[in-house]
Formats: structure tokens, sequence, C-alpha cells
């Protein structure tokens, strides 16, 4: 029989809105798991953030990836038995490079970012996931499920800015290699639906341990 060790670290990958956090609590009811989640309701910055990018980005990514380490310290000091609602990779994969390359992030503090990073989590010592989980979809399904969340500053933020972060998450995991990836498209599962669906979901990651 296929099995998850308890000690496991999993993380859910993939764009804003497409149900990383509905699965990150799916999979942790179903294995017993402890949760880790990004922090988004207390963010000191985040509204800033979307009201003025040009201004906040550095800080917003600052705060990020202090929180984000963290939370990794956390999970191998307790042993593992988590899963991750968004990997670290995606800070600087996506995020960071996104705004330093659209301008609204100054390469001073890009670069500057990057070799934070870089001395933090790009060495062997920084303990990888056991598996990340990509999630994926259409990109209407995906708006549609921002604008139901209904956080006032993401409805507000240009379609042309989520078109940019899911073309670039394409981009992004084909070339992605710090751990295994489980590729999930989001319209072969239901988990509002059918929660059932999670033993399926279940099944697969367990092929990878
Ligand atoms: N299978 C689904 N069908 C429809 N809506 C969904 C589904 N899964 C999640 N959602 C909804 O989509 C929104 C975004 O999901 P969430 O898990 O918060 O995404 P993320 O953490 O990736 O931003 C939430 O309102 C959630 O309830
Ligand atoms: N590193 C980040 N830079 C900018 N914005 C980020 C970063 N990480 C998360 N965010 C934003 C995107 C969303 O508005 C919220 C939470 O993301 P979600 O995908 O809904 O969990 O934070």
């Amino acid at each position: 029989m296929l099995h998850i060790p308890n000690n496991a670290i999993i993380t859910v990958a993939g764009t804003v809105g497409v149900g990383k956090t509905t699965l990150t609590h799916a999979l942790a009811d179903e294995l017993n798991f402890k949760t880790s989640f990004e922090k988004v309701d207390n963010n000191p910055y985040l509204d800033k953030f979307y009201r003025d990018f040009e201004r906040w980005s550095f800080h917003l990514q600052i705060y990020f990836l202090a929180e984000r380490f963290k939370e990794q310290k956390r999970m191998v000091e307790e042993g593992g038995g988590y899963i991750q609602d968004r990997s670290i990779y995606e800070d600087t994969g996506i995020f960071a490079k996104m705004h330093a390359d659209k301008g609204t992030m100054t390469q001073t503090d890009y670069q500057t970012y990057t070799s934070l990073f870089e001395a933090m989590v790009m060495t062997p010592y920084f303990p990888r996931p056991d598996v990340l989980i990509y999630l994926h979809g259409d990109f209407d399904s995906i708006l549609d499920r921002i604008q139901a969340r209904g956080r006032e500053m993401e409805k507000q933020t240009p379609l042309s800015y989520w078109e940019e972060m899911y073309n670039r998450y394409e981009t992004w995991i084909s070339s992605f290699s710090a751990c295994p990836v489980l590729r999930l498209d989001i319209r072969e599962y239901d988990l509002l639906a059918d929660q059932s669906c999670i033993k399926r979901i279940v099944h697969e990651l367990s092929t990878y341990f």
C-alpha cells in the first residue's frame, strides 16, 4: 500500500485564486497534517502594495521572505508533517521578478532582494519540500475565483496583472527543479462540490514517496 510519511513537507503552488488554500485545508484534514499559510489578513504592506506597486514592492517582498523563512524553520523544527500554502520559490521566481521586469521594483532593490534570497534559500542547507503540487487551470475560471473570493484590493487590480502572472507561472514551472512536482488541473477535481476527490489526489501524491 502506498504511504505518505508523516514527516513530509508538501507545498502547494500556483497563481492567485487558483485554489491553493482550499486544497491545503483538504489535504491537511485528510492526512492529519499541520498547515502553514501565508500572511494575508494581517499583512502590513499588502493593501498599500496593491495601491502603489512602485512604492511598496520591495517592502512587501522583504516581509514575505522573512515570514516564509520563519515558517520554513518552524516546519523543520517541528519535524515536518506540513502542508504549506505557496512556496518560497514563487516569491522570487514569480513576484519579485515580475515587478523588476515591469519596472515597479528598481533594479537595485531587486538585486538586494535576490542576494538576500540566495544567501537564505539557495543553499544546500535549506530544506526543500518533498513534493510541490502545482495547481493550474484556465485563466477565466481563475479570474472568476478571484472575483468570487472578493478581496477588494485584488478585485480592483487590472486584468493585465493577473494575465501576466498566469503566463509567468507556466514558464516558471517548466524549469522548476528544486523538488519533484505533481501537476493538478483544477478542471479535473472540485473540492467544493465533492470532498471525496481528495482521496484521489492523496493517492496520486503517495506515488511520489
Ligand atoms: N473547485 C472550486 N470551484 C469553485 N471555486 C473554488 C473551488 N476551489 C476553490 N474555490 C474558490 O476560489 C477562491 C480562491 O480559492 P483559494 O483556495 O483561496 O485560492 P488561492 O489560495 O490559490 O488564492 C475561493 O473563494 C474558493 O472558495
Ligand atoms: N511575494 C509576493 N509578492 C507580491 N504579492 C504576493 C506575494 N506573495 C503573495 N502575494 C499576494 C498575492 C495575493 O494577493 C495574496 C495572497 O495570495 P494567494 O495566492 O491568494 O494565496 O498575496
